[in-house]
């Protein structure tokens, strides 16, 4: 099957995407760019050692970020394995946290549609709000564009009320060009967010790959008016990288979209060292990582 690529200027994309990364953020910048990060983190634990406990702990800390600051706002949601939604469901009920689980064979997606279809509407009977879905790459890149459209189809019927993310696992998609065609094809299938990575391959939301979303989302909204958000995940564990995420979006798509309704940020890991240095802005040191628990 043949695709029309439309071509991204690959040295272009990765100088901007670097360029907007050197903005020196301090101060009260800082502390207002750090809340906001906390407020856009799906808090997320995706590990086959995953238990109840360590989903209560992640959720109690997703509502509190830290005790000893109750002005940093709760992160967006919890993001889960399947089997882990009840409970991370039970202990956000209330707290405006959401609840987000994987769902389509993630991280791989080699199962059958009607797998795929049926995990995602028992991961909603469970208490998901959102789906973070992954296309299937080895129908995208034999060209079998129709068949990634037909699932997402698929799988955002089986979502009801829920809000779908598709995850097009970037590392593993060719070309800029492949990335910025497969974030139409998802938008045009319906997802709600489109979203770079699930976190176990080899890079995840590297700047460029943010950019290329970015930008496609925002043409599609000029197009269009229809509004999809963009979560970046994998690989952004540190406040450096995150304010860079925001400073992408702010220069992309304008102040407006700087909100978690719109932009997310993937992370299993990113959250302790935003808490640091929210506290190093207070007393000019760094703390003890130990004085912050493991997410
Ligand atoms: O969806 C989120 C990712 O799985 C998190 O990736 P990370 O562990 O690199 O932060």
């Amino acid at each position: 099957m043949s695709r029309r690529l439309i071509s991204v200027d690959r040295v272009g994309i990765e100088e901007r995407a670097a360029a907007l990364g050197r903005r020196s953020i301090k101060h009260e910048a800082k502390r207002l760019g750090i809340a906001l990060a906390t407020s856009m983190i799906d808090l997320t634990t995706l590990e086959g050692a995953d238990t109840p406990g360590k989903v209560r702990h992640l959720a109690a800390k997703a509502v509190c970020p830290d005790p000893a600051r109750p002005e940093l706002p709760s992160c967006a949601a919890v993001c889960v394995y399947p089997a882990l939604v009840g409970v991370a469901a039970e202990a956000l009920r209330g707290s405006g946290v959401a609840v987000a689980s994987v769902s389509t064979g993630f991280p791989a997606g080699q199962t059958s549609l009607e797998v795929k279809v049926e995990e995602t509407r028992e991961a909603v009977a469970a208490g998901a709000d959102e789906i973070d879905m992954v296309i299937s790459r080895d129908a995208y890149l034999s060209g079998d564009d129709a068949r990634v459209a037909h699932e997402i189809e698929r799988v955002k019927e089986a979502c009801g009320p829920a809000h779908l993310k598709v995850i097009l696992e970037t590392a593993e998609l060719p070309t800029y060009a492949h990335v910025r065609h497969a974030s139409q094809l998802a938008i045009d299938a319906g997802a709600d967010v489109i979203k770079t990575s699930t976190g176990k391959a080899a890079t995840g939301a590297t700047p460029g790959v943010v950019l290329v979303m970015l930008e496609t989302v925002r043409d599609h909204a000029w197009r269009t008016g229809q509004l999809v958000g963009v979560k970046a995940a994998g690989g952004v564990s540190t406040t450096k990288a995150a304010l860079h995420m925001l400073v992408l979006v702010k220069e992309t798509l304008g102040d407006e979209w700087l909100t978690a309704d719109r932009f997310r940020i993937g992370a299993s890991s990113l959250l302790n060292d935003l808490l640091m240095q929210y506290a190093k802005l207070d007393s000019g040191h760094y703390g003890r990582p130990e004085d912050f628990s493991k997410e």
